[in-house]
Order: C-alpha cells, then structure tokens, then sequence
C-alpha cells in the first residue's frame, strides 16, 4: 500500500511546486492568449507527442474540436495520431518524422503547433517544431525536467517541476491542457 500512496504524496508535491510559482500561471496566460489569438485569425492547432503524452496531445485536440464545459462554436484543432499515417511515416522515414511529416502536410503560417514532451528531448518533437517554425507557425511546449533541447525553441514553454518520472509532468500536463482550454472558452467570443 505504501508504494500505492507514494504516487498520491509525489503528485501532490509537484503540484505544490508548480503552485509556488506564479510565473507557471503567467507562461500558461501566454500560451492561452496566442491561442486564442490564433483562432480568432482562422488559424489552427495542431497537438503531438508520444505515449502518454499523445493522449494527452488528443485529449486537447478533442476538447477544442469537440467541447470542454461550454457550448460553442468548434474549434480547428487536430493530434497527429492517426495510425496509418504514423505506420507510412514511420515505416518508410522513420519514427523520427512521424510528427513533422504532417506539419509539413497541413501547417499554415500562424498556426499553432503544441508539442508535448516530459523529456523535452523526443526528436519527433523536436522535428515538428522545426518544421513548425519553417512554415511560420507559433510554437506551444509543455516540457518537464529542465526543458531538454525543447527550452528555448518554444514560443511559449510550460515546464512541469523536476522529477524522476515521466507521469509526475504528465499530471501537471494534464492540468494545464484543461486551464487552457477553459481559458480559450472564457475569450474566444
Ligand atoms: O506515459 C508514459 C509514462 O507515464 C509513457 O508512455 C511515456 O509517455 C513514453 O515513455 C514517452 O515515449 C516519453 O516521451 P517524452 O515525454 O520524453 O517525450
Ligand atoms: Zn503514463
């Protein structure tokens, strides 16, 4: 059972942590403004990452396409998760591309590309950023640790505090994916 509430202690105080720190909540302002900003352009969103944090990258997609707590208008936002487009990419490229293969496909200059990576170092993360970039688009990260090669190629980056698990970040990810969307619902009209 210890070991059972050591994952309830833990998230607590990573959430502690990032809660000390009233610049996390100015960053995620950032972020909440250039998307919504982007929107209102006719721009769109585009969300990635891998394991968890491609359900993560879903999850936020499907909550701007779909709805999160208010009736509204759609919103243009997509993960790149379909499987026959990662198993083309990555059978034929590598797994490497799997993200900025479509970036190249469908980004358009003052799109938003939000790229989600505990390490901040998965390099189909980082490939879609650079195809993001070359294509004008804005960039959004949500990164862990000390960044990894994400820190600093991000428009806006929202690190979760350091921890030695991936799932710590995720649980901090996941909070501020609903933070955002619900700062994008409050001012989109
Ligand atoms: O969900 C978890 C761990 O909680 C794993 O699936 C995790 O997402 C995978 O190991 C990812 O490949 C980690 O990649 P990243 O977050 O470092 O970019
Ligand atoms: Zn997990």
């Amino acid at each position: 059972m210890e070991h059972i509430k050591k994952h309830f202690t833990e998230a607590h105080d990573t959430l502690a942590a990032f809660l000390a720190d009233d610049g996390n909540f100015r960053t995620i302002e950032q972020a909440g403004q250039l998307l919504v900003s982007a929107l209102k352009d006719g721009k769109k969103i585009i969300s990635c990452g891998n394991g968890g944090s491609m359900c993560d990258a879903m999850h936020f997609a499907e909550e701007l396409s779909g709805r999160y707590r208010n009736d509204r208008p759609a919103l243009a936002a997509m993960s790149i998760s379909d499987p026959s487009h990662i198993s083309c990419v990555g059978n034929d490229y590598g797994y490497d591309f799997i993200f900025s293969r479509m970036v190249e496909a469908i980004g358009q200059p003052g799109d938003v590309l939000f790229g989600i990576s505990t390490s901040g170092n998965s390099a189909n993360v980082l490939n879609a950023i650079q195809a993001a970039k070359a294509k004008g688009m804005k960039v959004i990260g949500l990164t862990g640790k000390d960044g990894g090669k994400m820190a600093g190629l991000c428009d806006v980056e929202v690190r979760a505090p350091k921890s030695n698990y991936a799932d710590r970040a995720q649980e901090i990810h996941i909070k501020v994916i609903h933070s955002l969307i619900d700062y994008v619902e409050r001012n989109i009209d």
